[in-house]
C-alpha cells in the first residue's frame, strides 16, 4: 500500500540512520494494510506519521567519575514515545550498544506491547550507551546517581514511569530510586522493579519469562500441543532468560542451551539453573566457568560460532525462546531450527530477529509469539506493582502470579481473534500489530489532535 510505503520513506529521510527504528516501524506498519483499507479515517487523520513520531526525546550528558578519579562521560536517553493510553511505561537499558536508533526502536515496540496488556500504560523507553561490565559496584552507583539527576525531573507515578532492561535490575534501580528520592523528596511508584522492601511487587523479577512461558503455553494448546518433556532452545541467561527456564522446568520441559555475549552452554540433561542462577545473579561470572561443575555440557565461545548465526540455535530441540537482545536470529539459525523439528519460537526478548530470519518464519508453518505479546507480562507486571504503590497495598505472590496468567490469556486470546478477524487465523503478528495499533490509535483519535 503506497500509504504505508511512503510514510516509511518519510521516516528514513526525517530520521536518517536509524536502523532498528525502521525495522521495528516496517514490522508493525507492513501488517496494517487489512485494517487501513476498512478504515480511510486513520489517513485521512494522518495517524500513521503521528504514531511514529515520538512526543517527546530527551538525550542528556551524563558526567560521572571512575574508581581513579577520572571524569567519564556517557550520553543518556528517554524516548517518551505515546501516552494516548496512560503514563509513559518502559525499561531503562545499560549498554555500549544503546544510542538513539535503539532506544527508539524499544520505545516504539513499548507502545503496542503496552496497549495490548489492556492495562492503562502508555510506551516509552531509556538507557544510556554505558557498559555496567567490568564496573565496580561502587561506579556503577556513581553512574546511576548522575544519570538520575537529569532524568528526575521528566519521570512521575502518573507521568512517566521507568523500569530495568538489559544491565539494569535491582541493584540499579536502587541506586536510581535512592537518587530521584533524595532530589524529588517522594516516596512514590515512580520506578517499578524495585526491591520487595521498599515499594517492589512480588513476581515483577520473575514476569517476564513467566510471561513469556504462559504465553507459549497458550499457543501451543491451541495446536494441541504441551510443554511437557519439550526440548527447549534458550538464549541469553540474564533476567528473562533465567525465568523463562525456570517456569519452563515447573511446567514440565527441560531447557537445554543459555548464553551470554561470550558463548553458547549445551547441556543434554537440561540446564542446571540453581548453577546459572549462582553465576549470573550472585558472582558475576562467564557462562565458561559452567564447566567446571559440569565437564558434560559444550561451551562455544563466540569466535566458533558459524559464521552465518548463533550456536544456541543449532541443537535438536522442539522450542526455541529468544531472551537475549535484538536481532539475535538469522535467517540461516531459523533454517537450521526448522530442519531440526522445532515447532514454536516465543520471543522473550525484543525483536530478536534480524529481518530476513523474520520472513522465514512468516514464510513457515511455524507457530511464533512475536515479542510486544509474549514478553508483555513484564510490564504489565509493573502496571501491577504502580497500582499497588498508589493504593499502598502489598499483593501476594499468588496473586500477582494470577493476575499475570490472566493477561498473557487475554493478551493471546486477543490477538488470535484479531488475526481471525482479518482472515488470517494464527498469524499472531499480524493480530497482535492490529489489536495493539487499533487501541493506541482510537485512543489518539478520540483525544483531539494529539
Ligand atoms: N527485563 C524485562 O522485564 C524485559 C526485558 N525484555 C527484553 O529481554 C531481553 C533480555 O533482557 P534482560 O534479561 O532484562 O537483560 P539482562 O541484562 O538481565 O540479560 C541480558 C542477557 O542477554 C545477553 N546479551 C546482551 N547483549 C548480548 C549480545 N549482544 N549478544 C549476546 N548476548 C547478549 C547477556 O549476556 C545477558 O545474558 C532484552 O531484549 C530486553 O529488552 C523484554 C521485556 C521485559
Ligand atoms: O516493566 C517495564 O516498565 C518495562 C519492561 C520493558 O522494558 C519491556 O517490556 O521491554
Amino acid at each position: 500500500m503506497t500509504y504505508i510505503h511512503d510514510t516509511i520513506e518519510e521516516l528514513k529521510q526525517t530520521s536518517p540512520a536509524q536502523t532498528e527504528f525502521y525495522q521495528a516501524v516496517e514490522d508493525v506498519l507492513e501488517s496494517l494494510e487489512p485494517l487501513l483499507e476498512q478504515n480511510p479515517h486513520y489517513r485521512e487523520q494522518a495517524i500513521l506519521a503521528r504514531i511514529v513520531e515520538p512526543e517527546r526525546q530527551i538525550m542528556f550528558r551524563v558526567p560521572w567519575m571512575d574508581d581513579e578519579g577520572r571524569v567519564q562521560v556517557n550520553k543518556g536517553y528517554r524516548i517518551e514515545f505515546n501516552s494516548a493510553l496512560g503514563p509513559y511505561k518502559g525499561g531503562l537499558r545499560f549498554h555500549p550498544s544503546v544510542n538513539g536508533s535503539i532506544i527508539k526502536f524499544l520505545g516504539f515496540e513499548q507502545i503496542f506491547k503496552n496497549a495490548l496488556t489492556g492495562l492503562p500504560i502508555g510506551g516509552g523507553k531509556g538507557g544510556a550507551n554505558f557498559n555496567p561490565k567490568g564496573k565496580s559496584n561502587a561506579e556503577i552507583m556513581r553512574f546511576c546517581q548522575s544519570f538520575m539527576s537529569e532524568l528526575f525531573r521528566h519521570i512521575g507515578p502518573t507521568t512517566d514511569v521507568p523500569a530495568g532492561d538489559i544491565g539494569v535490575g535491582t541493584r540499579e534501580l536502587g541506586y536510581l530510586f535512592g537518587q530521584y528520592k533524595r532530589l524529588a523528596n517522594q516516596f512514590d511508584g515512580v520506578l517499578t522493579g524495585k526491591g520487595l522492601a521498599w515499594g517492589g511487587s512480588f513476581v515483577r523479577k520473575e514476569a517476564t519469562g513467566y510471561g513469556c512461558v504462559y504465553f507459549a503455553n497458550y499457543m501451543l494448546a491451541d495446536r494441541d500441543h504441551d510443554l511437557k518433556d519439550k526440548r527447549c532452545a534458550v538464549s541469553g541467561s540474564g533476567n528473562v532468560a533465567i525465568y523463562t527456564m525456570e517456569k519452563l522446568y515447573e511446567l514440565g520441559a527441560k531447557p537445554v542451551t543459555c548464553s551470554d555475549s561470550s558463548g553458547t552452554i549445551y547441556h543434554d540433561q537440561g540446564i542446571d539453573l540453581d548453577l546459572v542462577k549462582q553465576l549470573k545473579e550472585q558472582r558475576n561470572e562467564r557462562l565458561e566457568k559452567y564447566l567446571e561443575t559440569h565437564s558434560s555440557a559444550t561451551y562455544t565461545p563466540r569466535e566458533d560460532y558459524p559464521s552465518d548465526g548463533h550456536q544456541v540455535w543449532r541443537y535438536e530441540v522442539d522450542l526455541a525462546f529468544p531472551c537475549a537482545t535484538q536481532n539475535e536470529v538469522t535467517r540461516a539459525d531459523i533454517e537450521c531450527l526448522l530442519e531440526n523439528g522445532c515447532i514454536a519460537i516465543t520471543e522473550g526478548a525484543n525483536m530478536p530477529l534480524t529481518e530476513s530470519a523474520f520472513d522465514t518464519v512468516q514464510e513457515s508453518q511455524i507457530a511464533y509469539g512475536p515479542g510486544k505479546a509474549s514478553n508483555a507480562g513484564g510490564v504489565a507486571t509493573s502496571q501491577l506493582e504502580m497500582a499497588q504503590n498508589a493504593s499502598m497495598q502489598r499483593w501476594t505472590f499468588e496473586q500477582v502470579d494470577e493476575r499475570l496468567q490472566q493477561v498473557m490469556k487475554t493478551i493471546y486470546k486477543d490477538i488470535s481473534r484479531t488475526a481471525e478477524e482479518f482472515g488470517k487465523p494464527g498469524q499472531l503478528v499480524l493480530g497482535a500489530n492490529i489489536a495493539g495499533f487499533r487501541k493506541v490509535a482510537d485512543a489518539m483519535l478520540e483525544q483531539g489532535l494529539v
